[in-house]
């Protein structure tokens, strides 16, 4: 009697989220974000609802300003919003403790930022190498690793070349070898062309596809680029805060 009157009492919109967390790799609640500047509040993101399914490639476009980079940080782990709930691969990253978000974006998620945060000193291998190191792939098989990655980018020639002397489509590639090192579920990428020539912005693209398509990979893309459109799975647009999934 106990357990019927239990299971009739189940909200029906929670067992809907538990069946979307267990086949979304990416599902945002009403997620909100303000940031505070002096007395004043400014509501960047106002109330996202968001899911990507595995091995999709979805976009997230809009103008300058509208909230996109605010919401790939919260999505990355990298910022916690004011409200709502984030689940990546059926986990709320949202409820999780520091040390457990850092290890659960290592494993997880590969990050392609704006401005390619290559460290100046180490070589393009020794960039992608000590993201390996990380993970726990040392020595010769993450040389290995790091050679064949930044060959799949098209860069088997400039492994030993510092960021330096690199142009910045060859940086982007190193940036993004460095992003699928230990094959993460979860790629994230903002502006991922931008600095790119046009036939440097196509390879990339059609690397972000392989990856996808061939690997499983959930890739997630902030961009202004029409170009990626053609290889998008899904477009969401980014206006004031609002997001609208096509
Ligand atoms: N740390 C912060 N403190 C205060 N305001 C912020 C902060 N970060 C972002 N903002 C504001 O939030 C709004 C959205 O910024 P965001 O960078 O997310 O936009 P965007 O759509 O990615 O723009 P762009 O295409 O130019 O990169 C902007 O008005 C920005 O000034």
């Amino acid at each position: 009697m106990v357990s019927i009157i239990s299971r009739t009492l189940v909200d029906p919109k929670s067992i809907k989220l538990t069946n979307q967390r267990k086949t979304k790799a990416i599902l945002t609640k009403g997620v909100e974000m303000a940031f505070r500047s002096g007395r004043e509040c400014f509501q960047v993101l106002k109330g996202i609802d968001l899911d990507v399914s595995p091995g999709d490639i979805q976009l997230l476009m809009g103008p300058s300003g509208s909230g996109k980079t605010t919401l790939l940080s919260i999505l990355a782990g990298l910022l916690t919003p004011t409200a709502g709930s984030v689940y990546l691969l059926g986990e709320e990253i949202t409820k999780m403790s520091r040390e457990k978000l850092a290890r659960f974006r290592l494993e997880n998620i590969g990050f392609i930022f704006q401005g390619f945060n290559l460290f100046p000193a180490l070589t393009a291998a020794e960039n992608v190498e000590l993201v390996l190191n990380i993970k726990g792939i040392k020595g010769r098989l993450a040389r290995n690793q790091a050679q064949y990655l930044l060959e799949q980018v098209g860069l088997a020639s400039h492994t030993n070349y510092k960021p330096g002397d690199l142009s910045g489509g060859q940086k982007q590639r190193v940036a993004i070898a460095r992003a699928l090192a230990g094959n993460p579920q979860l790629i994230m990428a903002d502006e991922p062309t931008a600095a790119l020539d046009s036939r440097s912005g196509h390879n990339v693209i059609e690397l972000l596809r392989i990856l996808a398509k061939e690997e499983g990979s959930t890739v997630l893309i902030v961009t202004h680029d029409p170009r990626i459109i053609d290889v998008a799975d899904r477009v969401a647009y980014m206006e004031d805060g609002i997001l609208r999934q096509e």
